[in-house]
């Protein structure tokens, strides 16, 4: 039996960020000692467990809620404020895409280069060589360098060469671990056989996926612990506090009436209207300033959002509603073919639905110089989303459907958050227009 050999242990651990309100601000703090330009922000506040060999923790809480913080102190690439971490053993992490590895070496080098960052030995990581390159199944891709992977190559990559170091205790954070469902089995399969031995800390937001693969689990709230326990007890606490939540901010908003046009219409629209059976989706707004994007820059999105058919945009809105999805784009240079889409994804990456403006545009000119400004509208009834999150990316080209100058491509400009309890089921429900159902 391991079970009495603590690896981990989280004692008394907090951690303050120091935010400024300039950059130059960090550095004149160096020198004024007695005047304070920061604010204090305590990520977390007095954390303490512990967690022994073979068992497995999940952590979960809010976005905020001071997960990553509290993974990176235990990886050791942040310091906490107060308190001290213990871990006896090796510590292996899918924390960040691509961390340790580096982007001008080939797949095989930076299988040397992780492995040797996790203390392995050239002849040990040489043993384990074969069984890592099998198990990411990357093919002759292993040879190329890393820079051309996918991001599903890199975390096929990734995670092999963290499953294959000998660790004590595995971090993953699932976001991260985007693969096709075989890889993904793949790494369950190995995670479930790993834990026996091991400890593994599961960072997710989806509490089945929690109570499915770990033992106990931590729930953090504002940075504090808010239970620590079995994964089944804490999971129930989280989805009950979250049903509270979503049900006090429910009442402070009136219900949303769902209207559709007469082309279209779910037969079922007066009952879904008069009661809790349907799907409610919360939207995050674009932030212009805060996207991440890539692209050649002769274009920019300075707006995403999406309205009802009156143009009121909705901040929440109900799955099978008749909606309009708004794109502005400030034109930066010459655009001969502009073609502007959306993609609808899934948490794990995976894509849901999505359209471009490539054929309705086709018997038009649509040359645009700089200056243009751009407004895109795609009307259409919005799918039923089963429970979770989702994101919209968007992205505008020059060219056709097959060779395109990509300029500006946003991932996540939207962010969707779906509560469902529609009968519809499948990667995405669609409103019905008739059900037949008849007794004879
Ligand atoms: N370097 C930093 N400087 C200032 N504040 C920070 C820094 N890193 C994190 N924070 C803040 O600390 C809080 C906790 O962040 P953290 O990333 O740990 O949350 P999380 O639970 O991992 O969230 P998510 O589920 O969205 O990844 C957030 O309010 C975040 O804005």
């Amino acid at each position: 039996m391991y079970c009495n050999e603590t690896i981990l242990s989280v004692d008394n651990v907090s951690k303050c960020f120091e935010m400024y309100k300039k950059p130059s601000h960090r550095l004149l703090q160096m020198f004024l000692r007695r005047k304070k330009l920061y604010k204090e922000f305590w990520a977390l506040k007095n954390i303490s467990f512990s967690v022994s060999r073979g068992e497995s923790l999940g952590i979960i809480g809010r976005n905020g809620a001071g997960k990553s913080t509290l993974l990176q102190i235990i990886c050791d690439t942040l310091t906490p404020t107060t308190g001290e971490i213990k871990v006896n053993g090796r510590v292996a992490a899918l924390l960040e895409l691509g961390a340790g590895f580096n982007p001008e070496f080939t797949g095989k080098d930076n299988v040397y280069l992780c492995a040797s960052l996790y203390g392995m030995s050239n002849d040990e990581i040489d043993e384990q060589y074969e069984n890592i390159i099998q198990f990411a199944d990357i093919g002759e891709f292993i040879n190329q360098v890393v820079k051309t992977y996918s991001s599903g190559m890199y975390v096929r990559l990734a995670f092999a060469v963290i499953a294959h170091v000998n660790a004590d205790m595995l971090i993953i954070d699932e976001a991260l671990a985007v693969g096709d469902a075989l890889f993904t089995q793949k790494c369950m399969r190995f995670l479930r056989e790993f834990k026996k031995t091991g400890v593994l800390l599961f960072v997710s937001h989806d509490t089945s996926a929690v109570t499915n693969l770990c033992d106990k689990a931590v729930w953090l709230k504002n940075g504090q612990l808010e239970s620590f326990g079995s994964a089944k007890d804490v999971s129930e606490q989280y989805m009950a506090f979250l049903y509270q939540s979503k049900i006090s901010s429910k009442d402070k908003e009136p219900k949303k009436v769902l209207k559709q046009n007469k082309a279209f219409k779910d037969f079922r629209l007066d009952f879904i209207n008069s009661t809790n059976i349907r799907n409610d989706i919360k939207v995050i707004q674009f932030d212009e300033l805060n996207v991440k994007s890539f692209g050649h820059d002769g274009a920019n999105f300075t707006d995403v959002y999406i309205t009802d058919t009156d143009n009121n945009p909705l901040s929440w809105f109900v799955g099978g509603e008749d909606v309009r999805l708004k794109l502005v784009v400030d034109v930066l240079s010459e655009l001969k073919n502009p073609i502007i889409g959306f993609t609808v994804k899934d948490k794990l990456g995976q894509p849901i639905f999505g359209d471009n403006t490539y054929i309705s545009t086709l018997n038009h000119n649509f040359l645009c110089d700089a200056n243009n400004v751009l407004n895109v509208e795609f009307s259409f009834l919005m799918p039923i989303l089963m429970n979770g999150d989702y994101s919209l990316s968007v992205a505008i080209a020059d060219g056709d459907q097959e060779s395109h100058v990509q300029h500006q491509w946003i991932n996540d400009a939207l962010v969707f958050r779906s509560m469902s309890t529609s009968a519809s089921t499948g990667l995405v429900g669609i409103p019905m227009k008739d059900i037949k159902f008849t007794v004879k």
